[in-house]
């Protein structure tokens, strides 16, 4: 394995631990994450993956150990700081506003990232400016069509695009995207990674994702959490020679 310093990773988890009263659910968990890779999360049922992702988008504080983006420790902020430093994390269960329309939905990203609050646009310009930003985001994410249509209107493949179009909005260089294909049919999911492919180009992802054929066919390298740390992390097709992984996971699959 190479050691790198935290300069040069986009993410770092050095001995990450995390425990809700005498459960310890993360133990010394380490991950380094490259600037740029596409970088996948898998794991049986309650390994930790959602505890790892509330941690390092700051929805709880690790109870030992750092996590640092481009060098900088975030462990314990809040977080909206963490936003502000450059990740963003879309969420498993749908984060979407149903009743603002396909555009107001990611044009809160972009205001955010341009720091304006609701209804306070100073200039025409501005404003012109941030709708331009919208606009291209909404096209990135292929949902044009769709852009006056309320949120809660999408079909659920659509609400899925849009709520990584929100992740993207606030100009995030690390992505988290928790499970972006659950729930999809086979074609649905497809169209997903592809579109997961595009949007991500240039920026860095870190994914939980349980469907192997997306692991496979997006991700740089794959980490297995099992019982709270990280027992791989290898390219995916060598987690898929992983002897230890077969046994504590694929193997389960394989069999
Ligand atoms: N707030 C909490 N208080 C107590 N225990 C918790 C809390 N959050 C998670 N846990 C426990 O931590 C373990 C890991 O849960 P977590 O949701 O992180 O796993 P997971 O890998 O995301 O699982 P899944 O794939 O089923 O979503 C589980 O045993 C869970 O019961």
């Amino acid at each position: 394995m190479t050691q790198q310093n935290s300069q040069q990773s986009a993410l770092k988890l050095a001995n990450v631990s995390k425990s809700f009263g005498p459960i310890k659910v993360l133990q010394g968990l380490n991950l380094d994450i490259r600037p740029g890779e596409r970088h996948a999360v898998i794991g049986p049922n309650g390994a930790g993956k959602s505890t790892l992702f509330n941690l390092i988008s700051g929805m709880f504080a690790p109870t030992s150990g750092d996590i640092s983006l481009a060098g900088n420790s975030i462990a314990g902020l809040a977080p909206h700081k963490i936003n502000r430093a450059g990740l963003a994390r879309s969420f498993q269960i749908t984060n979407i506003f149903h009743r603002l329309s396909v555009f107001e939905n990611l044009r809160i990203g972009v205001l955010a990232r341009h720091n304006v609050r609701f209804g306070l646009f100073r200039s025409v310009g501005r404003m012109r400016r941030i709708n331009d930003e919208t606009a291209e985001i909404l096209e990135r994410v292929g949902l044009q069509a769709r852009a006056d249509n309320l949120a809660g209107d999408l079909t659920y493949s659509e609400q899925r695009a849009l709520e990584i179009g929100m992740t993207l909005s606030t100009g995030a260089d690390v992505i988290l995207l928790d499970e972006p294909t659950a729930g999809m049919s086979r074609e649905e999911t497809a169209k997903a990674a592809d579109l997961i492919r595009k949007v991500t180009e240039g920026k860095t992802l870190l994914m939980v994702e349980h469907d192997m054929s997306v692991v496979f066919s997006l991700c740089d390298r794959v980490s297995v959490l099992v019982y709270g740390s990280i027992l791989a992390t290898d390219t995916p097709h060598g987690i898929s020679q992983n002897r230890d992984v077969q046994e504590a996971y694929l193997g389960q699959e394989e069999a």
